[in-house]
């Protein structure tokens, strides 16, 4: 198990692109403030003044504010922001409406916020793919190639209906990590596992932000695993080209739940089962019930997980659904962070538990499929680089059931 007793120093600069990456940057500030004793405004909550907000996400000046800069084509969204509770959390500066040549006056803005940064660790960007924001993303990370070669950028991509290949290609080839979450899948979470009649975004970017609490966990509160973005592709990409990573949260238990009186929280074991055996993906792109896995990361979470509760019985189980390649370097990795989880003070769809936990995993099938009609050189390339991505992860699918002997018509038990 990894162990990582130091806190991690590294500024990381987020991006909340368009009208979906700002909502969801938005929530996840929100739970951020929560987990870190700070109120709406950046202060720190009386009494509480030992747990200091982390570095890696917060500057400190008058107050603690997040290291993040809103972008979108118009106000509307960012409005919303400036006018909620939190409005004093960020200052005028950290809001961008793009207007014509606005990609370098947004690359001097985000210069002017990390040019004191001590030690850089690169970028996580939220954003759609399909939004009218996602030109601006692509040219944006092609300019970050240029311009920050050595610093790692990790994107929470929303999927909507349709996927558009040139973004999709440029994403992939300019991203080091790529976390897609798919509305549909998060909507099917919603409805079905927390009971939302009608999940509306809000539910829906509560999830994707409770998601991402647990997924930058380790980065904020001192814990083991994907302590830093680096180790997001040391622990997760056995090939460069091979960036997808599907996320999992668990355990996903309506609220009204935990208000009855007998409510208790699932052991380790019994949180995980869903893992294995029903949808719980954030990103659905294949119906075949069987994982063939070339990385996994299991980011366990509470005050009160005992390491030995993450033993054999879990393995086992993990095991008999989950097939890696003998072949790939990276494997299977476990971590334990000490934070308890946290729930929005309003309005939260999901029980409190005393435990969650977050599962990164790297799939061998990837469904890239796309309507466009456009045949220009570009989309041409593009969906070449696709088609060669899509053959790389087969060829790997039938290492593993090779290797593995696997006979896919034989229903696990
Ligand atoms: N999960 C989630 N998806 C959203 C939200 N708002 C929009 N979307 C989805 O994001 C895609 C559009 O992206 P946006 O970020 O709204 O696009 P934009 O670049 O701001 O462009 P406009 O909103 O058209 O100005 C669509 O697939 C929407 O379904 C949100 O709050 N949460």
């Amino acid at each position: 198990m990894a162990n990582n007793n130091d806190m991690n120093h590294r500024e990381v600069f987020q991006l909340h692109i368009g009208s979906a990456g700002i909502e969801i940057g938005h929530r996840c500030w929100e739970l951020y403030c929560l987990e870190h004793s700070l109120t709406a405004d950046g202060n720190i909550v009386n009494g509480t003044e030992a747990n200091v907000p982390p570095k890696c996400f917060f500057s400190e000046k008058k107050n603690y504010r997040p290291r993040a800069l809103f972008i979108d084509s118009n106000c509307s969204t960012m409005d919303t922001v400036k006018s909620s509770k939190y409005r004093n959390l960020y200052s005028n500066d950290q809001f961008h409406l793009l207007a014509n040549n606005s990609l370098e006056s947004v690359l001097d803005t985000i210069r002017k916020q990390i040019e004191d940064y001590d030690n850089f660790d690169g970028f996580i960007i939220s954003h759609a793919m399909n939004g009218q924001c996602s030109s601006f993303t692509s040219e944006l990370l092609q300019k970050f190639a240029s311009d920050y070669t050595k610093k790692t950028i990790v994107t929470n991509s929303i999927f909507g209906s349709s996927i558009d290949v040139s973004s999709m290609y440029n994403l992939l080839e300019l991203a080091h990590v790529v976390i897609p979450m798919e509305n549909k899948a998060i909507f099917n979470l919603c409805k079905h596992r927390l009971e939302i009649a009608n999940p509306a975004y809000a539910n829906m970017n509560r999830l994707i932000a409770t998601c991402w609490s647990n997924i930058t966990c380790s980065m904020r509160f001192k814990g083991s695993l994907l302590t830093d973005l680096n180790e997001f592709q040391t622990a997760l990409i056995p090939f460069p080209t091979m960036k997808i990573i599907s996320s999992f949260l668990l355990p996903l238990i309506p609220f009204s739940c935990s208000t009855q009186k007998d409510f208790k929280s699932p052991s380790v074991y019994d949180m995980c089962v869903p893992l294995f055996s029903q949808a719980h993906t954030c990103f659905v792109h294949q119906s075949t019930p069987y994982k063939m896995l070339l990385s996994a990361t299991l980011h366990f979470r509470g005050e009160n997980i005992i390491p030995k509760e993450i033993g054999q019985k879990l393995i086992i189980a993990m095991k008999q659904w989950w097939r890696f390649s003998d072949t790939t370097p990276t494997g299977f990795k476990c971590g334990i962070n000490y934070c308890r989880p946290y729930i929005f003070d309003d309005d939260s769809d999901i029980a409190l538990t005393d435990k969650q936990v977050c599962a990164l995993v790297n799939e061998i099938a990837l469904n890239q499929s796309s309507n466009t009609q456009d045949e220009t050189a570009e989309v041409n390339e593009a969906n070449d680089f696709l088609q060669g991505l899509k053959s790389n992860y087969q060829e790997l699918e039938s290492e593993i059931i090779n290797a593995n002997e696997l006979n896919l018509a034989t229903p696990f038990k």
